[in-house]
């Protein structure tokens, strides 16, 4: 039996691969390469280059593989993008996971584990770490767009023979602690790439947004959870599922927060380097303090963090970011151009 993973040449989706291959599993991946790479895919696994909304492909894979799970990565993942084009990712996020839970269905495929996000939860009535009882009120198109397939898996799961993990993950950082994959996507705006890309020499500043937050430092305060560490939960997840475990809906952090001045000054700390600073107004849809309670997910997956550690996790960020900048110079265009053309 396989696993077919969507979404496998992406960032966290290339990580998933390696730690399903390492568990001895058999491993298919869909991707059409919109922000994900072709040589990021572990040689081990079967690739498919196309859509996850195209049920041509999908019934290909499911005909020429026997799939038993399927852990859904695929998927856009720019919350300002969202703001500005929502229905690119109501169509990717949400119209686009509808066919493929369809197909799953068709084909006779039991088996579901969903990325979810944090951003489904939106602001809180109350403060403190959010546990998934909470209120799921998206302040974006993406998280709606997430909402909308953990609901569409619910009631699927409730109609027929099949089930699913939802995993909402937090703050998803750092690389491979063996050094096979990291985080590539061009132009990512995520804090912790961007400020590696600052200490290692390639942007010229980092842009704070926000020093007024109701935070101990004023920055905001965000739980990052080392991608190793989210992969691994998904390989609890797939155990779950196959034992015959209920539906379940997850968070996926540490329930510990870093704020975005305290990451900048371990960074140049690590490093032993200085980079310019601005600060800048609050970034529209951004919140305080996001941070998980994420008690259910040891409870009922029996995970645990291992990499519970931010020096560790902006280590592997920056040495997979020295990489890639050692192999094409510092010049972030060079990097892209040849990451396009599969040269890495
Ligand atoms: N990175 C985070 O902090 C974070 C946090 C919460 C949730 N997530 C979720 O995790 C998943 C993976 O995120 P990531 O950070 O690895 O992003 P990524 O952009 O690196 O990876 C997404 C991958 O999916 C592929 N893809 C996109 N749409 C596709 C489609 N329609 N058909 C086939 N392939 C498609 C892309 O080419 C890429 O390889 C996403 O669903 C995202 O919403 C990420
Ligand atoms: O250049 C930057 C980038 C970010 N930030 C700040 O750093 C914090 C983290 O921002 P990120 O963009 O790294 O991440 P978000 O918390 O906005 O969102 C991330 O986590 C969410 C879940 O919590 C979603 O899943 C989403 O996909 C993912 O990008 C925020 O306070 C943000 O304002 C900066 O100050 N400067």
């Amino acid at each position: 039996m396989a696993v077919l993973v969507t979404g496998g040449a992406g960032y966290i989706g290339s990580h998933m691969v390696w730690a399903l291959l390492d568990a001895g599993e058999d491993v298919v991946v869909v991707d059409r390469l919109s922000t994900g790479f072709r040589w990021a895919v572990a040689p081990d696994a079967r690739f498919y280059l196309g859509d996850v909304g195209d049920r041509t492909i999908l019934q290909q894979i499911f005909s020429e593989n026997r799939i038993n799970a399927i852990l859904h990565f695929a998927g856009s993942v720019v919350v300002p993008e969202s703001v500005a084009h929502p229905l690119r990712y109501y169509e990717n996020n949400t119209a686009n996971t509808r066919t493929l839970i369809d197909e799953a269905v068709a084909a006779g495929i039991p088996h579901m584990i969903f990325s979810s996000t944090a951003a489904v939860y939106g602001r809180q009535p109350v403060a403190g770490p959010v546990p998934e009882s909470g209120v799921v009120s998206p302040e974006t198109p993406y998280g709606l767009s997430k909402l909308m397939s953990e609901i569409m898996l619910r009631d699927t799961a409730a109609a027929y023979d099949f089930n699913y993990v939802t995993l909402r993950y937090f703050n998803v950082a750092g690389a491979d602690v063996q050094g096979r994959t990291g985080q590539s996507t061009k132009g990512a705006t995520h804090l912790i790439k961007v400020v590696c890309e600052a200490a290692l020499g390639a942007r010229d500043h980092i842009d704070v947004y926000g020093t007024d937050y109701p935070t101990p430092d004023g920055s905001g305060v965000r739980d990052f959870i080392h991608v190793n560490d989210l992969v691994e939960a998904h390989l609890s997840a797939l155990t779950y599922l196959r034992a015959g475990g209920a539906p379940l809906v997850a968070n996926c952090g540490y329930g510990q927060g870093f704020s975005v001045l305290e990451v900048l000054q371990a960074v140049m700390d690590i490093e032993n380097c200085d980079f310019k600073v601005n600060f800048c107004p609050r970034r529209a849809g951004d919140l305080a303090s996001v941070i998980a309670d994420a008690r259910l997910i040891g409870q009922e997956l029996g995970w645990a963090p291992r990499y519970n550690d931010l020096n560790l996790i902006l280590r592997t960020s920056l040495d997979w970011e020295r990489r890639l900048l050692e192999r094409a110079g510092n010049d972030l265009e060079t990097i892209y151009r040849k990451l396009a053309a599969g040269r890495f």
